[in-house]
């Protein structure tokens, strides 16, 4: 939803001055095929169906919120990713952006690999059938014991992120018996153009070894001493929710930089070199994140460029898309309960989820779209508010909406892209169980992750 643009003008104000109003959308009733999913659309009775289904129906069987993901949109998005990137790269789905066990088989099944980041999601990629060696495990604080597992379930690569880190893989892996391939994480000190919680290569944070200080080269040195690694690339993830490429441009240009100085003071050439993930997506109308095969297209060329002027064997390229792959196949089903309007301001609509399912608001001042979905409404737009139920006024879903002036309890609203890190980052604030997620396919609805439920957070109670 666009700003009408004052520079002077504050963000959130409590009284929308009218130079400052989001302007009303042409059409209320409206989806943009840039933030939804391939199969929604609104069908000539003005409800909106995904796959062939009626969010009413899917309302009345697996209950609201609900989060729906079309599993053809996920799989179409695997394989453009898979086929812009080529058989000469691999692609790593993050899984820390959404992650079940049906995920990890539909990730294995259209031939990407796998990024985990703790325990749990090496347990769920592996329950999932993802062959281990498919399985890159990142972290910057990764316990013994769940170093200890994944090198004793064989994962592919351990992407280490310390000194300390370096020591504590080589050990595990020297107790096994094992030699274990690792990259090192560089922080090449890029400011990626996105929310501070969510730029990761300035040196300023927790993540990775710096190049600018030298500690990256001298990760790579010590790895390169021990006989239990196998040191075979370098690893760099600038951030999150990112639209411009010159960031990774950048990023690219000083790991290739660290291969050069490698190859220089130790002979070796590495032979990959791994860029992460963080490409954007479209929340609302205004954005225009960039297409797999624009990405691909400028990632190999600078890798390319850059090995060739340095006259290094051009390394396998790896990325790990997260967000760009699972973020706009779903959207989360709510339904209306109370509306109150502000005369002069907006109206809140209060829906049956809220911060618990969606966090991304509240944390980021994430924007979002909103659409009625349980049928049309030839009703002029209202400037809105959609808010959850949880104890808390920061408990946002869609800050700025327009939605039918005949907006009322019992409608159904569905906010699109929210597949990666709404169901991965809800919580059980207030005791709100988790909703479920629905995966739709060829015209079949099922849940592929069920709904908590109070019995599920009364388990975890002891008195
Ligand atoms: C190392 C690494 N790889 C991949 C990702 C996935 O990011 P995104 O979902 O933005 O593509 C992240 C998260 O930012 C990350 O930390
Ligand atoms: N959770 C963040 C992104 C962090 C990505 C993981 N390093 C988001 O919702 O945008």
């Amino acid at each position: 939803m666009s700003r009408s643009a004052h520079p002077a003008g504050p963000r959130h104000a409590d009284v929308l001055a009218e130079w400052s109003r989001p302007v009303p959308p042409v059409d209320v009733n409206a989806l943009d095929p840039k933030v939804w999913a391939g199969g929604v659309t609104r069908g000539a009775d003005g409800v909106v169906t995904v796959g062939g289904i009626d969010v009413r129906a899917l309302a009345a069987e697996f209950g609201t919120p609900v989060y729906v993901l079309d599993e053809n949109d996920f799989r179409t998005r695997c394989r453009a990713w898979r086929d812009a990137f080529g058989p000469g790269a691999d692609v790593f789905y993050a899984g820390k952006a959404f992650l079940s066990r049906a995920v990890a088989r539909w990730v294995n099944e259209e031939g990407l690999n796998l990024d985990v980041c703790t325990g749990g999601e090496l347990v769920t990629a592996l329950a999932g059938g993802m062959p281990p060696e498919r399985i890159a495990y990142h972290g910057n604080n990764k316990s013994v014991a769940e170093l200890e597992r994944a090198v004793e379930a064989g994962v592919g690569r351990i992407v280490v992120d310390s000194f300390q880190e370096i020591v504590r893989v080589a050990d595990v892996a020297a107790r096994r018996g094992v030699r274990q391939r690792v990259l090192v994480r560089v922080t090449v000190g890029v400011e990626a153009h996105t929310h501070e919680f969510i730029a990761t290569a300035h040196e300023d944070q927790k993540f990775g070894l710096a190049l600018s200080t030298g500690e990256a080269e001298e990760a790579a040195r010590r790895v390169l001493k021990l006989g239990s690694l196998e040191l075979v690339g370098l690893h760099s993830h600038i951030g999150s929710q990112i639209f411009d490429m010159a960031g990774f441009e950048v990023a690219a240009r000083r790991v290739v930089g660290l291969l050069r100085r490698l190859r220089e003071e130790h002979g070796v050439e590495l032979p990959e070199i791994d860029l992460g993930g963080g490409l954007g997506i479209a929340y609302t109308s205004d954005d225009d994140p960039p297409d797999p095969w624009s990405v691909a297209k400028a990632l190999t060329e600078i890798v390319t460029h850059e090995c060739e002027a340095a006259g290094l064997a051009v390394p396998r390229l790896s990325v790990e898309p997260g967000r760009a792959i699972v973020g706009p196949t779903a959207f989360t089903l709510y339904e209306v309960g109370t509306v109150k309007p502000l005369e002069g301001l907006r109206t809140y609509v209060s829906v049956d989820g809220g911060m618990s399912d969606n966090i991304r608001t509240a944390l980021y001042d994430a924007e979002y779209s909103v659409t009625l979905a349980s049928r049309a409404s030839d009703e002029a737009p209202v400037l809105c508010r959609v808010v959850g139920k949880h104890c808390e006024s920061g408990d946002i879903v869609v800050r700025d909406a327009y939605l039918p002036a005949d907006l009322a309890a019992g409608d159904l609203l569905a906010v699109p892209a929210t597949g990666a890190y709404c169901r991965s980052l809800a919580s059980n604030y207030n005791y709100v169980p988790r909703p479920p997620v629905v995966a739709v396919r060829d015209g079949r609805a099922r849940v592929i992750v069920r709904r908590e439920t109070e019995e599920d957070l009364l388990r975890l109670d002891i008195d």
